[in-house]
């Protein structure tokens, strides 16, 4: 794993040595006009390039799906093992024939310094990254292309956007980023604050899901779609691999049926995949997991009943 500094590709892991051992996600640097109105929708003009291990391309593929966009934005899958080039294709991607991600990276800016991430939102038409932060594509991806699929479900609507917004600020920095900054920690009072931060977001998160069906009342927003992919991946590599162990999701009755409530819903089972979740984190990260053994379990099924009706939508 590396970024690029100015152009030119760097083996380095995250640095953590200025930050107490805490880790400390950077921005993203691709961004797009989350108001739709300024957005050229076009079907085949854009191209998602994502990993179906990383929770942050998750939500992109889930928002696709859920808006009816798998027809008019193809999907480029990069392999689930992220070693010494960063993110690689398995075959060479279709567009240029790259084989690294950090191609199409210089390819949008020669000289880009930074890390190179999925998801990325690809430009045909301008030759570049339209975005490459996951917020900012749903955003996109929830109105923008209304038009072409008379899909008109809006998962950021007007009146609820001050909760959603509140919501998701609370869910990202304990949680969707929360168990990478217990999983990432080099030293104990980092992982220790970012653990205790973690656990108990998840106990306010589980409280809140005992009165209602989602996040914001009971209609699924963006906010519920940006929790999935981290409640997903928890038991299968959080709990071990990043060490967020108290107690796993299956524990926690409100949070494991409404897991299983989503998984169920429009077919989001089909974005999950745990061969690639699974290879991606315990292999990727050897300094983590030196021995690359990827574990077998554990045994799940989110096909199970959920008692979620009991609130109507
Ligand atoms: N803020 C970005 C974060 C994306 C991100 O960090 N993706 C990870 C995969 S889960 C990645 O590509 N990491 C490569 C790296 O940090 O070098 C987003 O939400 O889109």
């Amino acid at each position: 794993m590396g970024l690029l500094i100015d152009g030119k590709w760097s083996d380095q892991w995250y640095d953590t040595s200025s930050t107490g051992g805490r880790f400390v996600r950077s921005e993203s640097q691709f961004h797009c006009q989350s108001d739709h109105a300024h957005f050229s929708a076009e079907a085949d003009r854009y191209r998602l390039y994502v990993s179906l291990a990383c929770p942050w391309a998750h939500r992109t593929l889930i928002m696709r799906r859920i808006k009816g966009l798998e027809s008019i934005i193809p999907v480029t899958v990069v392999h689930p093992h992220m070693l010494e080039q960063g993110w690689q294709f398995d075959e060479p991607e279709p567009l240029y024939g790259f084989t690294c991600l950090h191609e199409l990276y210089c390819k949008a800016d020669p000289h880009y310094s930074g890390r190179v991430t999925v998801p990325v939102l690809w430009d045909s038409k301008q030759e570049s990254i339209v975005c490459n932060e996951s917020a900012e594509i749903i955003r996109i991806f929830n109105r923008a292309f209304d038009a072409l699929t008379g899909n008109s479900d809006d998962y950021y609507p007007l009146e609820l956007r001050d909760q959603i917004d509140a919501i998701n600020a609370f869910v990202y920095d304990n949680i969707n980023n929360g168990v990478y900054r217990c999983g990432f920690a080099t030293t104990q009072q980092a992982y220790d604050e970012a653990f205790d931060a973690l656990f108990a977001a998840l106990d306010v998160v589980e409280a809140r899901l005992g009165q209602q069906r989602y996040l914001v009342g009971n209609h699924i927003t963006e906010a519920d779609i940006r929790l999935f992919p981290t409640l997903i991946r928890f038991d299968a590599v959080y709990v071990g691999h990043f060490k967020c162990n108290r107690n796993r999701i299956a524990e926690m009755p409100n949070l494991s049926n409404y897991l299983r409530d989503l998984y169920q819903w429009q077919d989001i089972a089909g974005t999950v995949n745990f061969e690639h979740i699974k290879q991606h984190y315990y292999y990727s990260h050897a300094s983590i997991n030196p021995t690359r053994i990827v574990p077998k379990g554990p045994a799940q099924d989110f096909e199970a009943p959920h008692d979620r009706k009991r609130f109507s939508r």
